[in-house]
């Protein structure tokens, strides 16, 4: 379960406060995967980056209460100097799951050839991105953190054998999904909210949510 209570955080420009979320509370509940509609500049990372641990909330409680993944395209714990093959063993001993395992899963799953025995740094943004996600579905969460679906790559190959094991692992995991694209929470969400103007607006059903999200389009 994860629990935001009376979450508020807002960053100072040098001219005015730009509030992102107004004593936001709501709940997340295992089994129970949950989308969050926001047009695009009004905090969907920064929402991800709290429930992440990577972004602090100004004021109120996050309470988490099982495995969350960090954000699908997340970088930051990946050691650039280090090669994939490297940087999986490392993330693995972390965890502390089998690095053989993690190593095997992530060299086919983002098929970089020699490239996963290169240092990360001479990777392209695309290559990246099926390093990092191969390995958020290396490891396993118990709710994966999703900021606007799948990640930025054009690797066709790639997206459907990623898809394929997301939506697999999906039937059994939960994940919160920001978006501004009603059509990306389709595919995995039941319940979902509207971020507007740093108030959160939640609804039992997508349909109603994507209602209110369109009424104001
Ligand atoms: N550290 C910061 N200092 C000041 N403003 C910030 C900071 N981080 C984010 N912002 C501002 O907060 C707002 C929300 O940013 P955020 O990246 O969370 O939005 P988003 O909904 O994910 O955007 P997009 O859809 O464009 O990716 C933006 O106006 C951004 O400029």
């Amino acid at each position: 379960m994860l629990e935001f209570i009376n979450v508020s955080k807002s960053f100072w420009t040098g001219k005015q406060r730009k509030v992102i979320l107004d004593r936001a509370s709501f709940r997340v509940e295992l089994g129970n995967s949950m989308g969050i509609l926001a047009k695009n500049g009004t905090g969907k990372t920064t929402l991800i980056n709290m429930v992440a641990g990577l972004e602090k909330p100004d004021e109120g409680q996050i309470i988490k209460n099982c495995r969350v993944s960090f954000p699908l395209g997340f970088m930051g714990g990946v050691i650039s100097k280090l090669s994939a093959m490297e940087n999986s063993r490392y993330i693995a001993r972390l965890y502390g799951l089998d690095p053989d395992y993690i190593e095997a899963f992530c060299r086919w799953m983002c098929d970089l050839d020699e490239y996963f025995d290169m240092p990360v740094g001479t990777y392209s943004q695309g290559m990246r991105s099926r390093f990092s996600f191969s390995l958020m579905l290396a490891l396993d969460f118990d709710l994966y953190l999703i900021d606007e679906g799948m990640p930025s790559t054009t690797d066709a190959e790639f997206n459907k054998r990623a898809g394929d094991i997301l939506r697999e692992r999906l039937e059994t995991t939960t994940v919160l999904i920001v978006s501004h694209k009603p059509e990306t929470l389709e595919k995995y969400c039941r319940s979902a909210a509207v971020l507007r103007e740093g108030q959160l607006h939640m609804f039992d059903t997508l349909e109603e949510a994507k209602q209110l999200y369109d009424y104001e389009a």
